[in-house]
């Protein structure tokens, strides 16, 4: 044994279940599900897990790797692409990789600088870096053996990162890229695993038509996309980014692609409110080898809300309506569960499994389209959205029993305040979120979401039919946020929770079987694994990444790679930091215009790392320390604590647009101040 043994024939059979004692594809499978066989840990005896090692990763930001398993040697990644090997069963490190990625690509991630995962094939683990260098290392050594550069980087529409895990199928590494939500053109490349040579590149969005054909595998794709685009979209990029989601079926010898979101979110701007603006928030299919299109669904034509469709993609043969099916399922971010043939691409139904949805009524199954709801496009009067671009289920990956039938997930209500900006008052900068959403928020809205989140648990464990299309059972959270889940063959389903803990439940019934306080809120998924004859559960822990509306940010301590097993005794977790108390803010003494202004400002430039209105996200600042306030303009404009990923933002906001940043941010912390229930 040993890592030389991630040899191309046993990756061969990984799509196949059996192969159980190993995890080392994202989802598990090809086909994403996320199933174990393995049942030496089950409902009977899970009550006798304990925590077999665990490793600092020494970051406050999320972690959200997936981590592969092969033969003993367990691979991780923590974030800035940092992957170490080791000793599945000891915890023992054997190595580390830094690609040393420069840390102000933080600041072209939405989400911070984390990845949700490594691929493995024939004795190599690849590494799709946020600076979009894709490398092979030695897994045996961790040694480089090739990287290619994925994307070209810099203005005006090279705003490219990658955050997703890559895949190796059948030799071929596919990998995608984020940045739709700052303007770039997605695309999707595949890689000889073994040289790292280009075999082929798809588009998802048409370009300039002016420029003709771009000569890749999409091209007649691209025919069939640019009839439903109008105006200069091109100019933006047109977004329809692959930053998560891809599922392979060996048989069919068809990748499937999940993409994003438009570039800019808003249609009116993006294409003149007119077409479907393919392949934006579609399932593509292509085939593996030359990577030309085969077929698309388009699960948010006219897409206008940062609605994306990368997540993730799981196929399983269903029996429906008295015939086997060969399906793909995905919850994308709008709050449907959609069931599609994934030889035909043919809709087989889809469902909302939120309580609102002021998207769409329902899905109509004869044109496969939705019927949206009235006034759900953006216009210039603010409005609210549910679900929002926060996502009814975002990426983080969902499972599938075949013993219960059922898929589970992490799911959530969570509505936005969306209004678009004027045509005319839209302008273009490379580095910056380009949403063409007009940021003025109106107060009254702003305080119905906040009274509904108050009023209602928003986040639960969702465990769906996909034949029946109906919930089964769901668990309730206090907020949004759970992470991803993992079921395995002792009918178990284990999720990291809000409520910082680890549980596992009963996968037929949702009973509470175990939990764990862990001081972290895992967002990624767990694996589970064998080495010699002892089965292991294994999460990273380490809160990050999307937002969560109405949550501040957890005082949680450092991420950490936790690992279980059964009767582990004598290995404990440090305890958690103390409670800091709450700063009074200063008083409040700058002009509403000012503080309006910041809030203008906040909303393009800040929230997407520091949370909607101020509130979750990687710090929140309106608890900021009176040191804090005092340097203010030093860390926003010249970047003084870059080495954490907070870049300066001189190049693009003047000194009075840090002015009134901190004029919103000290308008906010008095708002809430004194209401004791948004304190952490
Ligand atoms: O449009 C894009 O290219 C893009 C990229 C990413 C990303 O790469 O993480 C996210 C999103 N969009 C997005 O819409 C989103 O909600 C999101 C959440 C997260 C995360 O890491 O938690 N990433 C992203
Ligand atoms: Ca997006």
């Amino acid at each position: 044994s040993g890592p030389a043994a991630v040899d191309g024939e046993r990756m061969r059979a990984i799509a196949a279940p059996g192969n159980a004692a190993n995890w080392m594809s994202h989802g598990l499978g090809w086909d994403e599900q996320r199933y174990s066989p393995l049942d030496q840990i089950n409902e009977s005896n899970v009550s006798r897990l304990g925590l077999a090692w665990f490793d600092d990763l020494e970051t406050m930001r999320g972690v959200q790797a997936t981590p592969l398993v092969v033969d003993g040697v367990l691979y991780n990644e923590s974030v800035y692409n940092v992957v170490t090997a080791y000793d599945a069963a000891t915890g023992e490190e054997l190595w580390t990789f830094d690609p040393e990625v420069g840390a102000e690509w933080a600041r072209l991630a939405c989400c911070g600088p984390s990845s949700r995962g490594i691929a493995a094939w024939d004795g190599k683990i690849y590494i799709g870096a946020l600076d979009g260098r894709l490398i092979a290392v030695d897994a045996a050594t961790g040694e480089e053996v090739w990287t290619t550069q994925t994307f070209e980087a810099g203005p005006p529409l090279g705003a490219y990162s990658i955050t997703g895990a890559p895949r190796v199928y059948d030799g071929k590494v596919v990998i995608g890229n984020g940045g739709a939500d700052y303007g770039v053109r997605g695309f999707v490349v595949a890689y000889d695993a073994a040289t790292g040579e280009q075999l082929w590149k798809f588009y998802t969005v048409p370009g300039n038509p002016a420029d003709g054909p771009d000569g890749e595998a999409s091209d007649s794709a691209m025919q069939i996309a640019m009839p439903t685009w109008q105006g200069e979209w091109w100019r933006w990029g047109g977004g329809g980014t692959a930053w998560d989601a891809f599922a392979y079926d060996p048989e069919l010898n068809l990748v499937y692609i999940g993409t994003g979101n438009g570039s800019p979110h808003m249609w009116s701007i993006r294409s003149e409110g007119q077409g479907d603006n393919l392949f934006l928030c579609s399932i593509v299919a292509v085939d593996a080898d030359s990577g030309e299109y085969r077929w698309h669904y388009q699960m948010v034509p006219e897409e206008d809300w940062d609605y994306t469709c990368t997540q993730p993609m799981m196929l399983a043969d269903l029996e429906i309506g008295g015939r086997e099916r060969q399906v793909i399922m995905q919850a994308p971010k709008n709050g449907f569960f959609y069931v599609i043939d994934r030889a035909s691409g043919e809709l087989l139904s889809a469902e909302t499994y939120v309580s609102q949805n002021t998207w769409a009524s329902h899905i109509d199954m004869e044109t496969g389209r939705p019927v949206l709801q009235r006034g759900a496009h953006n216009g210039e009067t603010p409005h609210l959205m549910s679900p929002s671009w926060l996502a009814a289920h975002t990426w983080h990956p969902m499972a599938f029993n075949p013993e219960t039938g059922l898929v589970y997930l992490s799911a959530q209500e969570q509505g936005d305040v969306y209004a678009a900006m004027d045509a005319e008052d839209f302008s273009f900068t490379y580095h910056r979120s380009n949403s063409g959403q007009d940021r003025r928020s109106d107060p009254d809205l702003r305080a119905q979401l906040m009274e509904r989140a108050r009023a209602e648990e928003q986040g639960y464990l969702l465990a769906w039919d996909p034949v029946t299309q109906s919930e089964a059972w769901r668990v309730t959270y206090p907020h949004p946020g759970s992470g991803g889940v993992l079921a395995t063959a002792g009918n178990l389903l284990v999720q990291g929770t809000i409520k910082q803990t680890l549980a596992i439940y009963a996968a037929d019934s949702g009973a509470l079987l175990w939990e764990m306080p862990i001081d972290q809120v895992p967002v990624a998924g767990a694996i589970t694994y064998m080495v010699d004859g002892v089965q292991y559960i294994a999460i990273n822990a380490g809160w990050g990444g999307s937002p969560v509306y109405n949550l501040a940010p957890l005082r949680n301590s450092t991420a950490r790679l936790l690992v279980f097993r059964l009767d582990a005794t004598g290995v404990t977790l440090p305890p958690p930091p103390e409670p800091v108390a709450l700063p009074r803010p200063p008083f409040l003494m700058a002009p509403e215009a000012q503080v309006s202004r910041g809030r203008e400002l906040y909303g393009e430039n800040c929230a997407r790392c520091h949370g909607p209105d101020a509130v979750g996200g990687v710090a929140d600042l309106r608890w900021m320390t009176a040191e804090t306030r005092a340097a203010f303009a030093d860390i926003v404009l010249r970047g003084t604590l870059a080495d954490r990923g907070m870049i300066g933002f001189g190049d693009q906001l003047s000194e009075e647009d840090a002015q009134a940043i901190h004029a919103f941010l000290i308008a906010r912390a008095n708002e809430d101040y004194a209401d004791a229930s948004a304190h952490p």
